[in-house]
């Protein structure tokens, strides 16, 4: 398939499947993130410019106080096509070091902030 293809709704709906944190229908997707530190927020605008020089594919982006938000369509299919879901790939790998948490490691932490809350503590 032609990656500027505009992607029927099934073929939308199988992609999605596979982009847990987007949303969307077949005129455009997005991603939003909450409670992203602002410094942070501007990291991950970096590569996103990156990924967008890189793909030759622009998204909208909105920066606010705690606020991220992405959005992506392919402007000149009138839809969303495989290149939209490409960069929602990377950006969502541009992410993963401001919203990805790791159980193990968060129990960790909660460990070593509160050692006698832990399960079997009897506290
Ligand atoms: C010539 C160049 O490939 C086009 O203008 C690209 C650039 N970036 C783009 N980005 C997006 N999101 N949609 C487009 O149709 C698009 N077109």
């Amino acid at each position: 398939m032609a990656r500027r293809t505009p992607l029927t709704p099934d073929q939308l709906t199988a992609a999605l499947a596979g982009l847990p944190e987007w949303s969307g229908d077949t005129s455009g997707i997005e991603r939003t993130v909450q409670g992203i530190d602002f410094a942070d927020a501007a990291e991950v605008m970096a590569d996103l410019a990156l990924a967008a020089g890189e793909l030759d594919h622009h998204p909208d982006v909105d920066v606010r106080w705690r606020t991220l938000r992405i959005a992506v369509t392919t402007h000149s299919a009138g839809g969303v096509t495989e290149l939209d879901v490409e960069y929602a790939r990377r950006a969502d790998e541009a992410l993963a070091p401001f919203t990805d948490t790791d159980p193990e490691l968060a129990a960790q932490v909660d460990t070593l902030l509160a050692p006698d809350r832990q399960p079997g503590s009897g506290a």
